[in-house]
């Protein structure tokens, strides 16, 4: 084992220091005890050896290199750590099992999302089907539900009548906030093959998560299943409306399927906050006079 060269005051060189420090066993080997691979899997950000830079060069390179491992804290042959490379052109080979799970699931989901837009366009495979499917996005577009509630509202003559159709208004509206509060901060693209043909769509609704639609059939679904009195079979295709109109969002590659999903929990979730804060003509006076004034 040859001893390590030393420096005139006998102490060891450093390898920067054109000493050729990178003996077998050395960090520079990638065998100093496995130090780079080690500190690339904690993903360690010490400064000049961060982690997944560090392991690739590490590996890279079956020739140790001059120089070309600094090391924090070796004592005399330490020097200032060369600046770390920007951010974004670090690779990120430890992610963890939580990102991995969250990546394989988006990527199924564009591939899925992308198989199912049949109805994308006049050319795709179910074009045919596409106005069939725009009918369906009418029926669920926040302008026909909140001029159907004004209108309810309009023509109701009993007070418990007005209650619900009240709430079905703060209801309608809630969805609206909340929906477009989500859309600005997550800013998901709709998907690459969907055509902007949209009718009324405001400026939030270039982003497609969640689905406006997808939480309005949601809610309006719920809403109405608990305060309408219907038949059964009138009560199914209310809940079949709702799946539909969530189905022909993905057909018409307006979005991806998970915009849909998190679109129906959204919307089954706020019916609750509704029938939470229930407004009646008690807690809420001021409203019911209002209208009653108009
Ligand atoms: C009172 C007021 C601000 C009404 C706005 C109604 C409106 C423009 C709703 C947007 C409907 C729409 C195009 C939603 C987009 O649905 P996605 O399923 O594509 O997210």
């Amino acid at each position: 084992m040859p001893s390590p060269r030393r420096n005139l005051e006998g102490r060891p060189l450093c390898a920067s220091a054109g000493g050729g420090g990178s003996s077998p066993g050395s960090p520079a080997h990638g065998g100093g005890g496995g130090r780079f691979e080690f500190q690339a899997l904690l993903g360690s950000r010490a400064p000049g050896v961060d982690g997944p830079s560090a392991r690739l060069r590490a590996s890279d390179s079956p020739v140790p290199r001059r120089g070309s491992f600094p090391l924090a804290g070796a004592g005399p042959c330490s020097q200032a750590p060369p600046a770390p490379p920007p951010e974004e052109a670090r690779l990120d080979l430890n992610p963890s099992f939580a990102a991995i799970a969250l990546r394989s699931l988006l990527a199924i989901d564009l591939w899925l999302s992308k198989k199912l837009g049949v109805c994308a366009g006049e050319g795709s495979p179910w074009g045919s089907a596409r106005p069939l499917m725009k009918l369906l996005e009418v029926s669920g577009h926040g302008i026909p539900w909140l001029l159907g509630a004004l209108y309810g509202l309009a023509r109701s003559d009993s007070w418990a009548g007005r209650e619900v159709l009240m709430n079905l208004l703060f209801a309608l509206l809630l969805d609206l906030l909340l929906v477009a509060l989500i859309k600005g901060l997550v800013r998901r693209r709709r998907p690459a093959h969907n055509q902007m043909d949209m009718f009324f769509a405001v400026s939030v609704d270039r982003y497609s998560f969640p689905s406006g639609h997808a939480t309005r059939a949601a809610l309006a679904s719920r809403f109405i299943l608990k305060h309408l009195v219907l038949a059964i079979p009138l009560r199914v295709l209310v809940v079949l409306w709702a799946l539909v109109l969530g189905l022909s969002r993905v057909m018409l590659g307006r979005h991806n399927v998970t915009d849909v999903a998190f679109g129906f929990l959204l919307g089954y979730m706020q019916y609750s906050i509704v029938d939470y804060c229930w407004l009646t003509p008690h807690n809420a006076p001021i409203l019911f006079v209002l209208w009653n004034q108009q």
